[in-house]
């Protein structure tokens, strides 16, 4: 695929993400549009393109790989858009979204193209957004799901995948619809969850002040995804409406159900509320594999003086284990502080905790 042109439309944490990735193992030009001038910019000063496009009409030029990365409502009228220029023969046009149905029904807009259009979802992902949070592992060992017409030809959907490979992700297809509905439950709903969570809390914050300064680990790590771009969830929302307003009925029914059990008060039926949850919640598969996303985290106990972050840090830095991500719970400030660690695999983790035992931290895994 050397020299030839990929267009990346919407260059925020999932299109620099798949930039990156396609760096990885294709000599392609990248080019790069987006509406945000600044996400451009920075995705060039970054490398992450090679070439801004101030228009799609100028984008499209040459291109092989168009890939759609933006929120998923202007991804429609992106396709719309699309389908008006003139495009490259059997050029292949993708998109990252997190729904499919809407935006493969789009597609056949692109009928009379040549064009072969592939939806795709790319299943990890984070709630920062921009640019400036793309990475080239991001989807290492996530599902990637392509949802091509069922008459499209092996050849093209083949290559879409060869132009991914550096995602290191697994592929896996399936019908849009069907994907709708799996994503519903795994992803979407979880997040209108969060985002509620959070509006209960806010809502308490109301009568009782500064509650949320006690927000401890359990409420922190249910509503991380709350964080997440308010425009890219309502977009998904309004696109996925029917599956979620079916789900939500579930948990309505799942709430009353937990009502009636705590007015019981009967302590084997709440024990066994928990414990099945707990079963089926520890038997999910391999967190190398799928879309929870791979945390291993390392909490270490630190006293709280000056320079004690620099200290752990220094030690693991010199041994080249690289830290994913590092949060101090605030918690147990008054006695002594926390640190969570994260890494990017078991064996890293592993090294990390022997190593800091030797400098006689505390460490605990609890997974
Ligand atoms: N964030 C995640 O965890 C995640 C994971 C998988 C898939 N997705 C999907 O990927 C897509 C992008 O999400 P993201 O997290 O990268 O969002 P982001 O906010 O980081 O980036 C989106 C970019 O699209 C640009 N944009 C918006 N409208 C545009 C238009 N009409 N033309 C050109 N550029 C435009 C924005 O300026 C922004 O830079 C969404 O459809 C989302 O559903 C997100
Ligand atoms: O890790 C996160 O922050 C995410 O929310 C990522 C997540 C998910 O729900 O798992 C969010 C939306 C995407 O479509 C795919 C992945």
């Amino acid at each position: 695929m050397d020299g030839k042109r990929v267009l990346i439309i919407g260059l925020g944490l999932i299109g620099g993400s798949i930039a990156l990735a396609i760096k990885k193992k294709h000599k392609a030009v990248i080019v790069g549009f987006d509406v945000d001038e600044t996400q451009a910019k920075l995705a060039k000063s970054l490398d992450i393109i090679d070439d801004i496009t101030d228009s799609l009409e100028e984008g499209v030029k040459g291109a092989s790989l168009i890939i759609i990365a933006t929120p998923v409502q202007q991804t429609e009228k992106i396709i719309d858009q699309l389908a008006m220029l003139s495009l490259e023969e059997n050029v292949i046009i993708t998109d990252v979204g997190s729904t499919k149905k809407s935006i493969v029904d789009k597609s056949s807009v692109l009928k009379n193209k040549n064009a072969i259009f592939i939806g795709g979802h790319p299943m990890a992902g984070s709630h920062k957004s921009g640019v400036i949070a793309s990475k080239a592992h991001l989807f290492e060992n996530a599902f990637y799901i392509l949802t091509p017409d069922t008459n499209c030809q092996k050849r093209f959907v083949n290559g879409l995948k060869n132009w991914l490979e550096g995602t290191n992700a697994t592929f896996i297809e399936m019908s849009p619809s069907q994907h709708d509905k799996l994503v519903g439950v795994i992803s979407h709903f979880p997040h209108i969850i969060a985002a509620s969570l959070v509006h209960q809390l806010a809502h308490v914050e109301e009568e009782e002040q500064n509650i949320s300064r006690f927000a401890a680990g359990g409420f922190r790590d249910i509503t991380r995804i709350a964080s997440s771009s308010p425009i890219m969830w309502r977009d998904i929302l309004l696109h996925n409406r029917d599956v979620l307003l079916s789900l939500l009925e579930k948990w309505e029914l799942e709430m009353t159900s937990v009502k009636k059990m705590l007015k019981k008060a009967d302590e084997n039926e709440i024990y066994d509320y928990f414990s099945s949850a707990k079963q089926f919640r520890d038997k999910l598969p391999e967190r190398s594999k799928g879309a929870i996303p791979s945390f291993y985290d390392l909490f270490v106990d630190v006293e709280d003086y000056p320079g004690v972050i620099a200290h752990v840090t220094g030690i693991l830095g010199g041994r080249d284990i690289s830290i994913t991500n590092i949060r101090i719970i605030e918690t147990r400030e008054d006695i002594l502080g926390v640190l969570r660690l994260s890494f990017r695999s078991e064996a890293e983790r592993q090294k990390a905790k022997t190593l800091l035992s030797e400098y006689r931290y505390e460490t605990y895994i609890l997974d």
